[in-house]
């Protein structure tokens, strides 16, 4: 199992490239099932979720070629379709949920895993099949596994008025797939607005999708009959930058982020400027600086994770382990997962001083962390221990970062071409 050495205390400095966005890259793979013509992806970044994802599409029978150039890769979903989604690949992805509506628009049937839990919440999916079921599907769980079909003597599933419970982003994006093929006009009221979801919906529109509403709560979707090839590029990844972000904001330093996104991460933006961190945006990007470490000069900020356009929730981890070493106290809200404080006593092993209250974590801000093995729990936890590695005074391991593989695209190698002290070792 692989780790990170990281010996902390340097400043970043340079230029690096964001790459494209895990959540942007999954959903549209899977868009990829809703034709039999060829849909060529470029910008897709390399993770470990996307080699998931690749194994899944194989499996059911989908040609994949990678061009090795700009993380181009094409995807052919001939008929036949093998509509199965086995639990083996699920279990390491939950994202595989994703198949589910393209499956099912495609094919008329569909038997994917459930996904079940992950260390940040329990994650259910009910959503997605009340969803589907209003679509006219029928869909039973049997043995770990959501069975789906459409009633005899239907090809297709019929439009529908869906709202939510609540708002979430891959449910959004499985009836968004489900209805470009459906009969008749679907209406997503309460829908999701991260940017990858319009991301998504402009490659389905260069599929042949008619669309409108994607960006807002209310996604009008109007169904065709037969979708063809298109070519996308995935759009950049904003939780890649808003980490890049946090880290030179922890270390001190100066760097340009080719591809960073600042319209689609002002919450965090926002509380970084409040902070005392400087980002501008220069040509294709985003430039930070910070003058010296955190506890230097930053005053810690609070924040609440909410949906899109709010804080994400993919970014609470990063900006805790920079609350945690910058100036005065912080409250750090998460309202979306009921789990995701798993990094808090890790951050406490390097000297954090952070205390929970059910959805509250209270951070005191310390003016030094001292390195130790930590482990990482999940994707962003992992994270949020390597910004704190990467101030903390001596050698911090990082275990179980096939957590951070999941997610980031080389990030040790990115650092290091910052001026970080890190490398990867194996056991
Ligand atoms: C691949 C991908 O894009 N993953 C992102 C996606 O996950 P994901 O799409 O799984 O997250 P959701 O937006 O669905 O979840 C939001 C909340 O709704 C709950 N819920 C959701 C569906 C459902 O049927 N029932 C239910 O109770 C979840 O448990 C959670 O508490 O959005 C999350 C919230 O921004 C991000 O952290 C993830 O990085
Ligand atoms: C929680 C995340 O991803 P996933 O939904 O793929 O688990 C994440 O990207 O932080």
């Amino acid at each position: 199992m692989d780790k990170l050495l990281i010996r902390g205390g340097k400043p970043l400095h340079g230029e690096i490239a964001i790459s494209g966005a895990k959540n942007a890259a999954l959903p549209e793979m899977c868009a990829a099932l809703l034709t039999a013509d060829p849909v060529k992806l470029t910008n897709v970044p390399r993770l470990r979720d996307v080699s998931t994802m690749r194994k899944l599409l194989a499996n059911m029978g989908v040609a994949i070629e990678l061009h090795g150039e700009r993380g181009g890769i094409t995807f052919e979903a001939r008929d036949p379709v093998n509509p199965e989604a086995p639990y083996e690949l699920v279990k390491t992805m939950r994202a595989s949920v994703l198949a589910l509506g393209p499956l099912l628009a495609r094919t008329g049937r569909a038997k994917v895993s459930l996904p079940g839990g992950c260390a940040i919440g329990a994650r259910p999916v009910e959503q997605h099949i009340k969803g589907l079921q209003a679509m006219g599907a029928i869909i039973d769980v049997e043995h770990g596994y959501m069975v789906a079909r459409l009633p005899e003597g239907r090809t297709r599933l019929k439009g529908a008025r869906i709202t939510t419970d609540m708002i979430t982003v891959t449910g959004t994006e499985n009836f968004l797939m489900a209805a470009t093929l459906a009969e008749g006009t679907t209406i997503l009221e309460n829908a999701a607005q991260e940017p990858e979801i319009p991301d998504l919906a402009e490659m389905l529109i260069k599929m042949g999708a008619k669309i409108t509403g994607h960006g807002t709560s209310r996604i009008v979707i109007e169904g065709v009959e037969k979708l063809h090839g298109c070519e996308h590029a995935v759009v950049a990844d904003r939780i890649e930058c808003g980490t890049f972000l946090c880290a030179v904001a922890a270390t001190g330093g100066d760097v340009l982020l080719h591809n960073g996104r600042g319209d689609h991460l002002d919450a965090v933006i926002d509380k970084l400027c409040e902070a005392g961190v400087d980002i501008t945006r220069e040509g294709d990007g985003l430039r930070v600086r910070a003058a010296g470490p955190a506890w230097n000069h930053l005053k810690a900020q609070s924040f609440r994770t909410t949906e899109y356009p709010g804080f994400p929730t993919d970014m609470q981890a990063q900006f805790m382990a920079l609350n945690a070493i910058s100036q005065g106290s912080s409250m750090v809200t998460e309202t979306i997962f009921e789990n995701r404080f798993m990094h808090v006593s890790e951050l406490s092993r390097l000297g954090a001083n952070i205390q929970i209250d059910g959805k509250n974590a209270m951070v005191e801000g310390v003016d030094k962390l001292s390195g130790a093995t930590v482990m990482a729990t999940d994707l962003r936890a992992s994270a949020g221990l390597v910004i704190a590695g990467l101030v903390a005074e001596g050698e911090t391991t990082v275990d179980r970062i096939y957590h951070l593989d999941r997610g980031y695209d080389q990030m040790e190698v990115k650092l290091r071409a910052l001026g970080a002290d890190i490398e990867r070792v194996g056991e």
